[in-house]
């Protein structure tokens, strides 16, 4: 009990800290506005949140004279707080600078829990999920299907990359092949390629092309490598970037957004690399298996729990073939896992 008034007060003490800080931010922005009140701050034009640094962002300019320019800016006090990948419409000031004036609607949404454990948004308007395997770390069904359902959740479109196919000339490795082209009898998007050899990097660059995309997968995939060879000469030390404060300074992660040379939009840092399932329902995951979705509402018991109740249409698909039992039983171990 006292543990948890401590941890209520310590909770309300950070999110002070944070209002006041926001508020502080509103001031500055409003200083910055007035002060250039008199035509001192350049028209309306839309940008891109490429970064973003606590209270201030960078702001890439779209179009007009300044398209392709990166300006660091404040937001107007009754603006949402922003992250990479919004689109707003912005005023440049005369010193380098600029005044966020409206934020667009949001396609899209990655969310991860903050420290105190609600869900807040670290990226908008991604559009592709770039789900990263390999022969090598060997890959865990269970992973895979994870990181499907938080695609299908947050409505952004997978795409399933196999990469180190040159691990596969020296170990054959039919079963992973099946596997693979199981998920595209699916209806899943799938990639075989080798980062290190350089094969099948134009069918990955093709698919990035036209879209917003993130990189997930487990460590050792191989997605630094990808990410390099698809960049070349970028600087991808995301994070640990320093954010001034009336306190000293203190360090912030940071996602950034990088153009890829043949076209799309990388959206990346080491706490987005994590993306993953966070507070789902039940009914969420059963409607994260695309192939559950017919025959979910058919079983005989409204709160059939799919384990094995008689007259369970999702049993009865797997025993019919319909539904694989890998996935069935990749479906009751992400149950088990769900906090309640
Ligand atoms: N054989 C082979 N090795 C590869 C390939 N791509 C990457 N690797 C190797 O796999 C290892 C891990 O690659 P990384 O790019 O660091 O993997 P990562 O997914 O970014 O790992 P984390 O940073 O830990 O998340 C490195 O030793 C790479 O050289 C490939 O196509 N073929
Ligand atoms: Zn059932």
């Amino acid at each position: 009990m006292a543990k948890r008034n401590l941890s209520r007060r310590q909770n309300w003490r950070i999110q002070k800290i944070q209002d006041e800080r926001a508020a502080r931010a509103d001031r500055r922005a409003e200083r910055a506005e007035e002060s250039l009140v008199g035509g001192d701050l350049g028209s309306e034009q839309p940008g891109l949140v490429i970064a973003h640094f606590g209270v201030q962002v960078d702001v890439e300019a779209t179009s007009g004279e300044l398209a392709g320019q990166i300006r660091r800016c404040y937001r107007r006090a009754n603006l949402p707080a922003l992250v990479t990948g919004d689109r707003v419409v912005w005023r440049p000031d005369n010193q380098q600078g600029g005044v966020i004036v409206a934020q667009q609607e949001r396609q899209t949404e990655l969310c991860r829990p903050d420290q105190r454990g609600q869900l807040k948004p670290v990226a908008a308007n991604v559009d592709r999920l770039i789900i990263v395997f390999a022969p090598l770390p060997t890959p865990y069904t269970n992973l895979i299907d994870r990181y499907l359902v938080a695609a299908e959740q947050a409505d952004i479109e997978p795409l399933l990359v196999m990469n180190k196919s040159d691990l596969l000339k020296t170990s054959p490795n039919p079963e992973l092949l099946q596997w693979l082209d199981d998920y595209s009898r699916l209806g899943y998007r799938t990639l075989l390629l080798s980062a290190g050899e350089g094969d099948g990097l134009d069918n990955l660059r093709a698919e990035l092309k036209d879209h917003t995309s993130v990189f997930v997968g487990q460590s050792g995939v191989g997605k630094s490598s990808l990410i390099n060879a698809l960049l070349p000469g970028q600087d991808l030390r995301v994070g640990a970037l320093s954010e001034s404060t009336g306190k000293g300074t203190h360090t912030t992660t940071t996602a950034k957004l990088f153009h890829f040379p043949a076209g799309g939009d990388l959206i990346d840092s080491p706490g987005i690399r994590e993306f993953g399932l966070t507070h789902i329902s039940h009914d969420e995951l059963l409607e994260g298996f695309i192939e559950f979705r017919p025959f979910l509402g058919h079983c005989r018991f409204r709160d059939c729990q799919h384990l094995h109740e008689p007259g369970c249409a999702l049993l009865q698909a797997v025993e019919a073939g319909d539904i694989s039992a890998i996935r069935m039983s990749s479906y009751r171990h992400i149950l088990s896992t769900l906090a309640n």
